[in-house]
């Protein structure tokens, strides 16, 4: 094998490479010729290092100082409340989510609290729907409860509207101690809701002013909801460190996982695949496929290039669910438009086994299943799916984790970060703007009548207007 595979992530790219069932795939070197590229990209992204702009990177260490601190609320925030609420949206909440998904129980809500070693219930509110909003109060006590507000602007309008409710509800039912029930994590200077936090005397947690939303998984953002829920965040570091260290250290595009995938990424991107497909193999992994998909999204979607020139550069993620997927999008993925690249996220080994029980009485035709295992089954089918593809000549690669744990899940988040930061440099864009989600957030200040946006409001509700309607 070409690639090491360095404390438990690797990435098997055979299915992308040349060979006799696929001879449209890449050559060796074809991706060695963009090495000069790549260097150059390195060297740019170690001055931005340099300089704070890749702050998800560069304050890892400092992050680890932070974890006894963050364990310390935790752990009494653990002993005090049922229930742990993450309000946010878009970076403040995919992150936790992910993690949390991948390295709990899959039912951890529904666990006695002595299976959750007694810490609380964990709920990720991501969406202003009204009805799901009032639902959770249903089956939430506030007053055992504790909300970790999350907003890195500090401004942002879902989030903000779910704090007031929270807040208001908070009021009424726990009198003056409501503050103890929120926890805020923000920025250490800017946005509306610091000065909020000051005056009411919530707890806070910062987000240092280098790291954007959805590269802030790593910072108090999911440190402390993963700390709250009994992750060993310390590991979860140690681990994105050493993914960290071997990008950041390592020359080569056959050498450096970054290198590797966004060179795979930049050549199927010029070779017309403008999809993206992630698709875990594992249940755990199913939310971190948003995560991604937010990260790919969000910072290489881009109209204009970094001297201004429209270049409208961008590849879409779509997010899938092996072995679910296979019975929903494959069929596409084999059949449909040579579009695609494939990402494949599994495990060497599952935490646990499942044996499906043998049963002669029943038809010949399942014996084969019987005395088996689930695991079996799946990675199976998963190697089905990639001689399909293969043999329909579609590319495809795996990212695979040895285990499913907090250090593994902490390398896989470094990898998919650098690599995004590296493909930004390729497409010579900024990958750490979203000026296009920014135009719809002003949008909705001004429908919501926000003071300084009333010219906006005009414009919108102008060109809002119906026109074509169909309804039955
Ligand atoms: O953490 P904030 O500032 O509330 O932003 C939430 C999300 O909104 C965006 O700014 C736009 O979608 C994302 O980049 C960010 O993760």
């Amino acid at each position: 094998m070409e690639n090491q595979v360095r404390s438990g992530v690797g990435i098997d790219y055979t299915g992308m490479m040349s060979n006799s069932q696929n001879p449209s795939g890449f050559t060796k070197a074809e991706l060695q010729s963009l090495q000069i590229e790549l260097d150059r990209a390195q060297t740019s992204l170690e001055s931005r290092w340099e300089a704070g702009e890749l702050d998800f990177s560069k304050l890892l260490v400092s992050m680890k100082a932070q974890v006894p601190e963050i364990i310390k609320y935790a752990d009494a925030a653990a002993s005090k409340f049922e229930n742990f609420v993450v309000l946010g949206i878009g970076g403040s909440a995919l992150g936790p989510l992910a993690v949390h998904q991948a390295l709990n129980h899959y039912y951890y809500n529904e666990l006695p609290p002595e299976k959750r070693g007694l810490r609380p219930r964990l709920y990720v509110v991501d969406n202003i729907d009204p009805v799901r909003f009032k639902e959770l109060f249903q089956i939430l006590d506030p007053s055992k409860t504790l909300f970790n507000v999350i907003s890195k602007s500090g401004n942002t309008s879902e989030t903000m509207a779910q704090f007031l409710i929270v807040r208001d509800i908070l009021r009424q039912v726990c009198g003056d101690s409501y503050a103890e029930h929120i926890v805020v994590t923000t920025d250490k200077a800017k946005g509306n809701l610091l000065p909020i936090a000051l005056k009411e005397g919530f707890q806070r947690f910062v987000i240092p002013a280098g790291v954007g939303g959805r590269f802030s998984e790593l910072t108090p953002v999911g440190l402390l909801a993963a700390a709250v829920c009994g992750i060993d965040i310390d590991q979860l570091l140690e681990g994105a460190l050493s993914m960290d260290q071997w990008i950041r250290e390592t020359q080569g595009v056959f050498s450096n996982p970054a290198q590797l995938r966004v060179a795979l990424a930049r050549f199927s991107w010029q070779k017309g695949k403008t999809v993206s497909v992630f698709m875990p193999y594992v249940d755990g992994l199913k939310t971190m496929a948003d995560w991604y998909a937010q990260l790919w999204a969000e910072s290489l979607g881009k109209r204009f290039d970094r001297q201004g020139q429209e270049v409208h550069v961008g590849q879409t993620p779509v997010k899938a669910l092996g072995v679910t997927d296979q019975h929903s999008q494959v069929q596409l993925y084999v059949e449909g438009p040579n579009d695609k690249v494939m990402t494949f996220v599994t495990v060497e080994k599952f935490k646990d086994t499942q044996l499906i029980p043998l049963d002669s009485e029943l038809p010949e035709d399942i014996h084969f299943l019987g005395g088996r295992t689930l695991e079996e089954l799946l990675f199976s089918e998963q190697k089905a799916t990639e001689y399909a593809l293969t043999l329909a000549g579609r590319q495809h690669q795996k990212i695979i984790l040895s285990s499913l744990d907090a250090y593994n899940v902490g390398q896989l988040l470094l990898l998919l970060e650098w690599e995004t930061a590296y493909m930004g440099e390729l497409l010579n864009i900024n990958a750490f703007d979203q000026p296009g989600v920014e135009e719809g957030k002003n949008g909705t200040y001004a429908l919501m009548g926000r003071k300084g946006y009333e010219t906006r409001k005009k414009e919108i509700e102008e060109y809002g207007e119906t026109q074509y309607y169909l309804r039955s």
